[in-house]
């Protein structure tokens, strides 16, 4: 199997545009026994490499789509260990990127997870509270992994961490397109795409713009200046609503722009 960056740059080779939807993992009718059947589904309508969530008491970047998905999944009985044994079971090219706060990571302990994840699809992280600073924590245990460390860029970085935060990127960089929490109804910043064309600038890794994706309109307009984006809220709450045939004609949509 590729790397996920591997993945994502023969896509972009074909100049494709990147759609990485992000769904809870145990979000579904029967719980975590409908991960396979979500995640067949994404990858049959498109999806470049899918995000998936671990449930989490505390989702803090997360705004209500995402932490009520998170309440759902939890109150249905997901632990991180019965997502693991699920995902021991998928078997696709399409690469999975795990997004998880540090805390179940840090319980679950964090060797036993990355030994756990080897011969899995899953071959990205992202860890929104664990900063570059204490990148340190998980990143000895992925070396000799094809897992790879996502670094989050927001608008707040300065150009000298942003340069930082992007060197060496292993998957791709996930450009965090607001300040503020996950969800859709944000306004986008007037001059979002310049700023996104200036990091994409800072390196060769493919750039995936996120948060507040929810339109088509919105992918054409971040494709104009990044390789491709994130979508959470807008498909975890169509999905969860039985908006099936919308989800699946959007992903198609996006991933042909
Ligand atoms: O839901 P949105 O606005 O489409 O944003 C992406 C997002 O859901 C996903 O990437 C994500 C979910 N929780 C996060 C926490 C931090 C960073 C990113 C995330």
């Amino acid at each position: 199997m590729k790397t996920l960056r591997q993945h994502l740059e023969m896509l972009k080779a074909a100049n494709k545009t990147l759609v990485v939807p992000y769904i809870m993992a145990g979000d579904h009718a029967n719980g975590i026994a409908g991960l396979p059947e979500t995640l067949d589904f994404l990858v049959t309508n498109g999806a470049s490499a899918i995000e998936i969530g671990l449930p989490f008491s505390d989702p803090v970047a997360d705004g209500p789509v995402i932490e009520l998905a998170g309440i759902r999944a939890l109150k249905n009985g997901t632990t991180l260990t019965k997502v693991i044994e699920t995902l021991k079971t998928i078997k696709t090219n399409v690469p999975l990127v795990i997004m998880s706060y540090f805390n179940p990571i840090y319980k679950y302990g964090i060797e036993k997870f990355v030994n756990d994840l080897k011969n899995t699809p899953v071959k990205g992280l992202i860890l929104p509270d664990v900063p570059r600073e204490h990148e340190n924590m998980i990143a000895p245990f992925l070396v000799d992994t094809d897992i790879a460390l996502v670094p989050l860029v927001t608008l707040t970085s300065t150009p000298e961490r942003q340069a930082e935060l992007v060197k060496d990127a292993q998957g791709f960089i996930y450009a965090v397109t607001v300040n503020g929490v996950t969800g859709a109804g944000h306004d986008y910043r007037a001059d979002l795409n310049q700023h996104l064309a200036k990091l994409a600038e800072l390196s060769d890794a493919p750039v995936l713009a996120g948060f507040g994706v929810s339109s088509i309109a919105h992918v054409e307009n971040f494709r104009q200046a990044v390789d491709g984006v994130i979508v959470g809220s807008y498909i975890v709450k169509g999905l969860h609503e039985g908006k099936t045939a919308e989800m699946a004609e959007f992903l198609q949509k996006a991933s042909q722009i």
